[in-house]
C-alpha cells in the first residue's frame, strides 16, 4: 500500500503574499503573449471606451452648463439644451457597452479555450507520466468549473478595469474643466480610498487562495472517507479520520474569516474613496465658492461623483477584489508549473488517515509454508528434493482498472503441497480477489501466480481443471442426477466413493430423501446449504490438488462445516479456505490475515499475538451467533 502522506500544502505557506506575488510573476510573461496576439481587439476596446470617457465627461458638463448659462442666467430654453445633452450622454451608454461586449468577446473566448487545451494537455501528461498520485481526480474540475472561473473572472476584470479608467479619466478631465479648485477638494480623498484598496489586493489573494486550498482539502478528505468508510469501519480508525475532518473544518472556517476580515478592509477602502469626495464637497462648498466656483459647476461635480466615479469604483473594488484573486489562483493551477507526478493531490488526506493503514493493498507480504503433508503423506525432506509449493504468489498485485488502487499489492504467498490455509480480513479486503487469482481466473496486474511449480497464466481451461478446484459461495448445482452433479469432476469415480464422500460430509439422508444416487435433483427445491454440500463433496471427489473454498460453507452450521473441512482436509490436495468463521482458521494449519500493509500470516495462537485485526475479527465472530442453513 501506499501513502501519499501529509504532503499538503499547509494552507499558511499557500496563504502567504509571496506566494501570490509568485503566482503574478509566473504569469505575467503568458499573459503580455496573449494580449500582444490580440492588439487589434484591444484598440477596438479602447476606441469604445473612450466613447465612454466621454459620456462620462459630457454627463457633469452638461449639468453644469445647464444651470450656470441656462436656469440661473434666465435662459431655460439654453438650460433645456444643456440638460438634454447630459441625457443623450447616458442614453449613448447603452451602445457603447454593446460595442464594449462585443470585442469582450474576441478576447476571453481565445482564452477559454486556450486554459482547456492547457489542462487537457496536462492531464494527459500526468496519465501517460502514470504518476503515483492516482487518478487526475482535480482534472475534470479544471476543464469545467475552474476554465469557466478564469473566462468570467477574465471577462469581469476587462470590464470594470476599462470602465474605471476610461469613466475616471472622463469624470477627473470634467472637474477639471469646471473648475480646478474642484479638484483640490476631491483627489485627496479618492486617492487615500484607491491607496488603501491597493494595499488589501495582495493580502486579499493570499486569503482567497488559502481559503481554496482549505476548501479543497476538505473536499478532498470527505470524498476518501467516503470511499474508505468500510474499511474506516472495520479498522477502528473512524475517530482518527473524524479528528482529521475536523481539523480540516476548522482550518477552512479560519480561512475564511481571515478573507471575511479584508473584505471588511475592502468595503471601508470604498467608503472612502467613493463617500468622502461628496462629504468633502458639501464641506468645502463654501471655500469653492469663494474661489469662484460657479453653483453650477459644483453641480456638475456632484454629479460626476454620483453619477460615474462612485459606481465605476464600486465594480472595480468588487471585481478586483473577488474576481482579481481568483482568476490568478485558477489560472495558476492551470497555466503554472505542473506538479510533480510523484506528489499526492494538494491538499489530501494521506491513505493513512482515512484507513490508519489498512487500505485495499497490502504491501509486502511473504507467507511461506513450512510444512504440510505432501500428496503421499511424506514430508518434503523425506522426498530429499526442494519442495514445490502447491500454490505460490510472486510479488502479485491485481487492480480492477487501469488506474483503479490495487486490491493486492506486492504479495508474495507461498502455500506447501497438502498444507491446508486460511485466509481471513475485513469485508472488501480481497479474499475472493485472491481465490480467483490462485484458481486461474483472474490475470494479476503484476507478479506471477504458480500452482504446483507452474504459471496459471496462459494455460487452458481443461488445464486449470486437472490443477485446482473453486467452490464459490453460492454453489452451483444443476438439473441432472444426484450421481451426475456429485461425480461431475470425476465421471469415473465408482458407487463405494460416492457412498464414502457421502458419508464423510453426512449427505446420506439427503441423497436418501432425495430418491438416491440416480434420482434427479431439482436445485430450486435444495436450501443453499444442501447445494453447498453437493457442492462440496463434488470438490472432494475432484482430483485436483488443490482445492480453493471462497465462503463456500456458509451456509453450513458449525458442526456441518466442521465436518465438511475435516473431510476435505483429510483428503490428499492442499486445501486454501476464505474463512468466516474462526473455527476455520483455527481448524487451518495457518492463516493468512489480509490487513492492509499489515497482513500477516501465523498459525492461530502466533496470530493472536502478532495480528490485532486477527484478535479483532476472533473477538467478533465469537461474539456472533452462528448462521444456520
Ligand atoms: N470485478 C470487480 N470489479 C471491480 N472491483 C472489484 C471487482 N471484484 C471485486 N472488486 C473490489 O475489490 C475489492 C476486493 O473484493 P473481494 O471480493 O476480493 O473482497 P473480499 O475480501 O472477498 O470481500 P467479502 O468478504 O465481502 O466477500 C472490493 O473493494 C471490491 O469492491
Amino acid at each position: 500500500m501506499t501513502s501519499a502522506g501529509h504532503r499538503a500544502q499547509a494552507p499558511d505557506d499557500a496563504g502567504t503574499g509571496d506566494a501570490g506575488a509568485g503566482a503574478v510573476s509566473r504569469l505575467a510573461p503568458a499573459a503580455r503573449r496573449f494580449l500582444a496576439r490580440r492588439r487589434g481587439v484591444l484598440v477596438r476596446l479602447a476606441l469604445w471606451s473612450l466613447a465612454e470617457s466621454g459620456q462620462a465627461f459630457l454627463v457633469g458638463y452638461g449639468v453644469a452648463r445647464s444651470v450656470d448659462d441656462g436656469f440661473l442666467a434666465g435662459d431655460p430654453r439654453r438650460g433645456l439644451l444643456w440638460l438634454a445633452v447630459a441625457v443623450a450622454a447616458v442614453l449613448t451608454g447603452a451602445p457603447v457597452v454593446r460595442g464594449v461586449f462585443a470585442q469582450l468577446a474576441g478576447l476571453t473566448e481565445p482564452l477559454r479555450d486556450a486554459l482547456v487545451r492547457r489542462a487537457v494537455d496536462r492531464s494527459l501528461v500526468r496519465v501517460a507520466a502514470g504518476g503515483s498520485g492516482g487518478p487526475d481526480r482535480a482534472a475534470v474540475s479544471r476543464l469545467t468549473n475552474q476554465v469557466e472561473i478564469a473566462r468570467d473572472s477574465f471577462a469581469g476584470l476587462v470590464l470594470t478595469l476599462r470602465s474605471f479608467v476610461f469613466t475616471a479619466a472622463g469624470a477627473l478631465l470634467g472637474l477639471l474643466s469646471l473648475h480646478p479648485a474642484l479638484l483640490v477638494v476631491v483627489m485627496p480623498p479618492l486617492a487615500a480610498g484607491l491607496a488603501l484598496f491597493l494595499v488589501t489586493l495582495r493580502p486579499m489573494a493570499a486569503a482567497q487562495r488559502r481559503a481554496l486550498a482549505a476548501d479543497e482539502a476538505l473536499g478532498d478528505h470527505a470524498a476518501r472517507a467516503r470511499a474508505a468508510l468500510r474499511d474506516l469501519t472495520a479498522c477502528g480508525t473512524g475517530p482518527a479520520a473524524e479528528r482529521r475532518g475536523a481539523d480540516l473544518v476548522a482550518d477552512a472556517a479560519a480561512a475564511a474569516r481571515t478573507l471575511a476580515g479584508w473584505a471588511a478592509v475592502r468595503t471601508a477602502a470604498l467608503g472612502v474613496a467613493g463617500h468622502l469626495p461628496v462629504l468633502a464637497l458639501l464641506v468645502a462648498v463654501g471655500w469653492l465658492r469663494g474661489r469662484g466656483v460657479s453653483a453650477g459647476a459644483l453641480l456638475g461635480a456632484f454629479t460626476y461623483l454620483v453619477q460615474s466615479l462612485l459606481p465605476a469604483l464600486h465594480t472595480l473594488m468588487t471585481a478586483l477584489g473577488a474576481a482579481g484573486a481568483r482568476l490568478l489562483v485558477v489560472l495558476d493551477r492551470i497555466v503554472g508549473p505542473p506538479p510533480d507526478p510523484t506528489d499526492a493531490p494538494v491538499a489530501t488526506a494521506s491513505r493513512a488517515d482515512t484507513a490508519d493503514g489498512h487500505g485495499h493493498g497490502h504491501g509486502r507480504v511473504h507467507c511461506h509454508g513450512t510444512g504440510g503433508r505432501s500428496p503421499d503423506g511424506a514430508s518434503p525432506a523425506q522426498h530429499g528434493a526442494a519442495p514445490v509449493p502447491a500454490l505460490e504468489l510472486r510479488s502479485v498485485t491485481l487492480s480492477y482498472g487501469a488506474r483503479a488502487e490495487p486490491v493486492l499489492d506486492s504479495l508474495d504467498l507461498s502455500v506447501a503441497a497438502g498444507e491446508h490455509l486460511a485466509v481471513v480480513g475485513p469485508s472488501g479486503i480481497g479474499k475472493s480477489t485472491l481465490t480467483r487469482l490462485a484458481a486461474g481466473t483472474l490475470a494479476p496486474s503484476g507478479g506471477e501466480v504458480r500452482v504446483a511449480g507452474s504459471p496459471v497464466a496462459g494455460r487452458t481451461a481443461p488445464e486449470l481443471a486437472a490443477l485446482r478446484v473453486l467452490v464459490p459461495q453460492e454453489a452451483y448445482v444443476f438439473s441432472g442426477t444426484v450421481a451426475d452433479n456429485l461425480a461431475y469432476l470425476r465421471p469415473d469415480a465408482g458407487r463405494e466413493e460416492l457412498d464414502a464422500a457421502l458419508r464423510a460430509f453426512g449427505l446420506r439422508p439427503l441423497v436418501e430423501r432425495l430418491g438416491g444416487l440416480d434420482a434427479p435433483v431439482r436445485p430450486v427445491e435444495l436450501s443453499p446449504g444442501e447445494r453447498q454440500l453437493i457442492a462440496l463433496v463434488r470438490a472432494h471427489l475432484s482430483p485436483a490438488p488443490l482445492l480453493l473454498l471462497d465462503e463456500a460453507t456458509c451456509h453450513l452450521d458449525p458442526a456441518s462445516e466442521a465436518r465438511a473441512e475435516e473431510a476435505l482436509a483429510a483428503r490428499p490436495g492442499t486445501l486454501l479456505v476464505v474463512a468466516h468463521r474462526l473455527s476455520s482458521a483455527v481448524r487451518a494449519d495457518r492463516t493468512l490475515v489480509l490487513d492492509g500493509v499489515r497482513a500477516v500470516c501465523g498459525t492461530h495462537d502466533e496470530l493472536l499475538g502478532r495480528s490485532p485485526l486477527y484478535r479483532d475479527l476472533t473477538g467478533h465472530w465469537c461474539a456472533r451467533p452462528s448462521r444456520r442453513p
